[in-house]
């Protein structure tokens, strides 16, 4: 192939401007003009973007122990520690396979009841009528899901943690897409803020992994597992892994499912055809009951329609590798240290992969079209080793959750409220998503 190109820049910004002003126009712009992958600058940092599946696969498979997380998400450790989403190599590696285990579908269906309550307890609270932020409500449901799975129980603290997951994902926005990027570290009032927080919250933490270590009940929640880490030395796991992984879990976990619950709602108030589908599966499948993980199977429409709507709005809208030594794609070089990118958001919308791909379609998801589909032309969860732990909880979550609240309710957008796409660390939705809740039986 040719030589890399890519948009011109400024001497010492490089292409910064541009990215901060509006970052999807950028991209768009660069993927019709340089294509399948192309170069572009942040100040001295040389960036990359891999957009066929061909090469993505070279990034995140091939060369997988030549790149780790890059600088701005490595900065996340102040708060995340060496959890999973942070840690690299080795140890990471060791963590992982210690952890698999209680990801497996079959350890996550005992978690369907938890999320069964939590969603009835939501829904039954919302009045007939009643206009609603809900994307803060999938906020909330998500993390007490996120609470009780992990602590067996619902953890008083809860709100402080979403309070400081928030604060610490939006420092980290602004770092990555606005203004000078300093790092979380440095003692601006709001960083120091964070940092107070997390302190708190170790304090809370580690007072809990004591005391459940000191009663160790047979409770079954993902604290328990963790606790219980054998690594195949024989060695345990040390109670700071255990505290960076809970964190880690509560954040990749809990606003990347909201997100993805409330960009469904928003696509189905605008796509009555598919709604009416989802009506008729859920009353069928469901017909008035609590969802239960065995649903899974019969809810096949409704698994369509969360596939198309990561497909339409990933929640995790990209994702990125620092290289830590030469590397080749596409048969060029990517020197060491450069970043290269992965940005699920255009990847799903390329016309090569899907037909008439501007379009919310869920019964594009035939087994048939599955099949044919490149395995990294779709990845709303990532690829590689580093996929997402969390994803058949997610999928189990995201359904589960959506075919009750359809069975209960249908949702209306407010007329003159804007949702507009907020692409920070995830997809979030600018100023929440506002609907009218209408009470179905
Ligand atoms: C719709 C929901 C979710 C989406 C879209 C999502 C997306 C992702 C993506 C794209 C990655 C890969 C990042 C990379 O390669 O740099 C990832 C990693 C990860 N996710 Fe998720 N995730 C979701 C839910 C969850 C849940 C529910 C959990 C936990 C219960 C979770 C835990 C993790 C962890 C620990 C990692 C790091 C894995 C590793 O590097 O070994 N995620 N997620």
């Amino acid at each position: 192939m040719n030589e890399i190109t890519g948009p011109k820049g400024r001497f010492i910004s490089g292409n910064f401007r541009d990215i901060h002003k509006d970052m999807f126009a950028f991209f768009d712009k660069c993927i019709a003009e340089h294509g399948d992958i192309f170069k572009f600058r942040a100040f001295h940092v040389k960036c990359y973007v891999v957009n066929r599946p061909e090469y993505i696969e070279e990034l995140l498979v091939k060369n997988h122990t030549r790149v780790r997380k890059p600088w701005d998400l490595r900065q996340l450790r102040i708060l995340l520690g060496k959890g999973l989403l942070t840690n690299e190599g080795q140890p990471w590696l060791k963590q992982r396979r210690a952890s698999q285990p209680s990801f497996q579908k079959k350890r996550i269906a005992e978690y369907a009841k938890i999320m069964a309550k939590h969603i009835e307890k939501h829904v039954d609270t919302w009045e007939d009528g009643e206009e609603l932020d809900i994307h803060q409500k999938m906020m909330d449901v998500a993390l007490y899901i996120a609470g009780e799975t992990l602590f067996g129980t619902i953890v008083d603290d809860i709100e402080n943690i979403e309070r400081l997951l928030d604060l610490a994902m939006n420092q980290f926005g602004k770092m990555i897409s606005g203004g000078v990027p300093l790092p979380l570290w440095f003692p601006t009032p709001l960083n120091l803020r964070m940092i107070w927080m997390t302190y708190k919250f170790d304090f809370a933490i580690m007072d809990m992994i004591r005391e459940r270590k000191k009663n160790p009940q047979q409770a079954n929640d993902l604290l328990s597992d963790l606790i219980n880490i054998k690594y195949e030395d024989g060695s345990p796991i040390s109670d700071k892994q255990v505290r960076d992984e809970i964190i880690t879990l509560i954040a990749a976990g809990h606003e990347t499912t909201a997100i993805s619950l409330s960009w469904t709602l928003y696509l189905l108030a605008q796509h009555p055809e598919v709604k009416e589908k989802l009506f008729a599966e859920v009353d069928e499948v469901l017909a008035g009951r609590l969802p239960r993980a065995s649903d899974m199977q019969n809810l096949t429409y409704t698994v369509k329609v969360m596939k198309e709507s990561m497909r339409f709005y990933p929640p995790a809208w990209g994702l990125g590798r620092e290289v830590t030594e030469d590397i080749e794609i596409a048969g060029q070089k990517i020197a060491k240290n450069s970043q290269v990118f992965v940005l699920m958001y255009f990847l799903h919308r390329d016309p090569r992969f899907y037909e008439n791909p501007h379009e919310f379609y869920p019964e594009r998801w035939t087994p048939e079209f599955e099949k044919q589909l490149h395995r990294y032309a779709y990845l709303p969860f990532g690829g590689g080793p580093r996929l997402c732990i969390g994803n058949h909880f997610a999928m189990m979550e995201t359904t589960l959750l959506l075919a009750h609240m359809m069975q209960k309710c249908d949702f209306e957008l407010v007329k003159d409220h804007a949702v507009v796409m907020h692409p920070s660390v995830t997809l979030r939705p600018k100023n929440g998503i506002r609907m009218i809740v209408h009470k179905r039986k």
